[in-house]
């Protein structure tokens, strides 16, 4: 049982006279991590945004297709390049996603420590979130969006702005969120990192969707002179 697959459905945006997403189908469903990819402008994230919700005045339809649909808004959770951490506690920014779905105490209780403790952040929980490192702050978004147990979780450039030591992090707990059950959608602009997570890439070039494949053949063989241009490094947007 899921909000799983998401149908798009011929979905253009268009705006300021230009068009920004051109008639993009695509069915997202459970399983493998998916991959956006795309050189800057593309519409990597306007694609996320539609998906998750945030952005209408779209033409086409994105809906989805599993059998608790109806419970789409609670069951999917986004993570940003910058989080936005309220002005109070770790622990208390994960217990108010939790309270705005009105779950029980006890359960808010035990899935922020759960979250906390699988982010790392045990020993931070009292602290004002912001307060922590960017890389810190990026380990308690994704602890945020993971105690909400969602069917599917969408990242936008989740470690453009981090070191590599905290790209790791970053990985490591997106790769537990997968193994836990939820769907992965993200954009990136590190190839190396897209070859670590992506189990499939969708290939995204001015608005359109040019390739879909899977990762390890994308990467050996992309398809595309697009793909093929922005992988060597030609192709800037
Ligand atoms: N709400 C909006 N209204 C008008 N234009 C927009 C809007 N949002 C984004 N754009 C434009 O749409 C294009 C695609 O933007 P988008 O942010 O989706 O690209 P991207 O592939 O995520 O790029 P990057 O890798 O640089 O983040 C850009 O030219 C951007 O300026």
């Amino acid at each position: 049982m899921g909000v799983l697959p998401l149908e798009l459905s011929e979905v253009s945006f268009r705006a300021g006279g230009r068009t920004l997403l051109d008639r993009i189908s695509l069915e997202i469903g459970e399983g493998p991590r998916t991959v956006i990819l795309g050189p800057n402008g593309a519409g990597k994230s306007l694609l996320l945004r539609i998906c998750h919700g945030l952005l209408g005045g779209f033409e086409g339809t994105a809906a989805w297709k599993g059998p608790d649909a109806d419970a789409a808004r609670q069951r999917q959770a986004m993570v940003f390049q910058k989080p936005v951490m309220l002005r109070r506690s770790v622990r208390a920014n994960v217990e108010y996603g939790l309270k705005l779905r009105n779950l029980p105490l006890d359960d808010r209780r035990e899935r922020t420590r759960q979250a906390l403790e699988r982010a790392g952040l045990t020993g931070r929980a009292e602290q004002s979130a912001r307060q922590l490192s960017g890389g810190e702050q990026q380990r308690l978004a994704l602890a945020r969006a993971w105690a909400l147990r969602p069917d599917i979780l969408f990242l936008d450039e989740p470690t453009a702005s981090l070191d590599p030591g905290a790209t790791g992090a970053v990985e490591r707990i997106i790769d537990e969120i997968h193994r836990s059950g939820a769907k992965i959608v993200m954009t990136t602009h590190d190839l190396a990192q897209a070859r670590r997570l992506a189990d499939e890439v969708i290939f995204l070039h001015a608005g359109r969707v040019v390739e879909r494949r899977p990762a390890a053949d994308f990467f050996a063989a992309p398809e595309s002179p697009e793909a093929r241009a922005y992988l060597s490094g030609e192709l800037l947007w």
